[in-house]
């Protein structure tokens, strides 16, 4: 392996593959891609606008060196591209170039790209091969791992989907360099979760070292990716299609997804931004059950707001309480009409709890959107 380059295996048998991660990965993307699909010579390409104008022609040439023949499909930069209307031009696209059980699909860029194209390729052909080359930071934390694919539906979010793992993942983190910080912001509070989940030292120093991180330093990029990445890697070995512990990735989710599908998946809250809030709201949520010491709320709350990230919905919008519950009464984690929360004894002790009395949940929305 190159150095400067981290490799982190996804332990899944004969469907485990490597994630790497490392500057200038994707010039080294048409070798990388022939070593893990030695039998691919061509390739459909998965990008948004925006990453196709920065990155497209590196990946493209990449390809051309190594004999792969591409074509590409650009869709516009942002989550209204997960829908019904981009899947289904996007596939007749992949159909229309002839694409076959072994053409790999190649999603570049964030984790909505990642989650359309995969999607696409779980279903074109009943199952063609994917691999994500992550251009967010959101993206080389989490979602171009696990195989987790999806789009929206107008009943909320990822609701319609599919498992399907990648066969390989290249996080080149010098593409971070052109990320916009609230991009930044958005996937390093995917990031934090692997602290507040299970890895307390993991929080500790992105407190210490957080802000340094967002500001530039690749060195310490590259440490939080492959922590991660090594995180989530492990959780997805143990639990792949969220049985059980996967649904500890989802801490904040349930909350966040709410004030995505109110906001309609539009630019005024990202996805990390939603999640941002939603952890701030489950640590609150926890407090309030007598599970989590109020410090350890104030401990959240505060180094968020310290590096940027929202931590209570827009004041200056009206929310309706109901509105969000009715919203959370649609999450995938409901059972028997039960919604499970994602709670916390304290930071880096997450747990799944699904006895959580509603006028709780209600309790922990009143406080900041009340
Ligand atoms: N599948 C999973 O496990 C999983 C996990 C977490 C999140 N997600 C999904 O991921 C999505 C959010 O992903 P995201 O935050 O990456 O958003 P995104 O894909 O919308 O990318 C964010 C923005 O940054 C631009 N961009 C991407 N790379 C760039 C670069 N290197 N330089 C400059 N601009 C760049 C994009 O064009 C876009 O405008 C949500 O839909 C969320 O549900 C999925
Ligand atoms: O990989 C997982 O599992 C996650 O939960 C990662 C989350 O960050 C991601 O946003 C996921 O898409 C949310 O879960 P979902 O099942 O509601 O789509
Ligand atoms: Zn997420």
């Amino acid at each position: 392996m190159t150095a400067g380059t981290t490799r982190v295996d996804v332990a899944l048998g004969a469907r485990g593959y490597p994630i790497l991660i490392g500057p200038g990965l994707r010039a080294r993307v048409g070798t990388l891609i022939r070593e893990a699909l030695p039998k691919a010579r061509r390739a459909f390409v998965v990008t948004d606008t925006r990453v196709a104008a920065l990155y497209q022609n590196d990946l493209t040439t990449g390809l051309e060196r190594a004999d792969v023949a591409w074509t590409l499909h650009a869709v516009p930069a942002g989550e209204a591209s997960k829908s019904f209307a981009h899947l289904e031009a996007l596939l007749e696209a992949m159909l229309g170039f002839g694409i076959e059980r072994g053409t790999p699909v190649i999603a570049l860029g964030g984790g909505v790209v990642g989650d359309l194209a995969g999607f696409a390729a779980a279903v074109a052909l009943r199952g063609v091969p994917l691999v994500q080359i992550p251009t967010t930071l959101l993206s080389q934390v989490d979602s171009s791992v696990g195989g987790k694919t999806a789009i929206n539906s107008r009943h909320g979010k990822n609701l319609i989907g599919a498992f399907h793992q990648p066969q390989l993942v290249l996080a080149d983190t010098e593409t971070l360099n052109t990320l916009p910080r609230r991009e930044l912001l958005a996937g390093y509070a995917e990031t934090a979760k692997y602290g507040l989940i299970g890895d307390a030292p993991f929080w500790d120093w992105l407190e210490a070292h957080g802000a340094a991180l967002l500001d530039g330093d690749p060195a310490l990029r590259a440490e939080a990716i492959a922590i991660s990445c090594r995180a989530k890697a492990a959780v997805v070995a143990a639990d792949e299609r969220e049985a059980g512990q996967r649904a500890l990735l989802n801490l904040g989710h349930t909350f966040g997804h709410a004030l995505e599908a109110e906001t309609g998946y539009g630019p005024d809250l990202l996805h990390g931004e939603g999640v941002s809030i939603g952890m701030v709201m489950a640590f609150d949520l926890s407090h309030r059950l007598g599970l989590c010491a109020g410090p350890d709320v104030e401990r959240v709350r505060r180094h968020f707001e310290a590096v940027g990230l929202p931590v209570r919905p827009d004041p200056s919008r009206a929310w309706n309480i109901d509105r969000l519950l009715a919203h959370m009464a649609k999450d995938k984690k409901v059972e028997d009409g039960r919604v499970t929360f994602v709670v916390a004894d304290g930071i880096g002790h997450a747990h799944v709890k699904r006895d959580v009395p509603m006028e709780t949940v209600r309790n922990t929305l009143a406080a900041v959107v009340g």
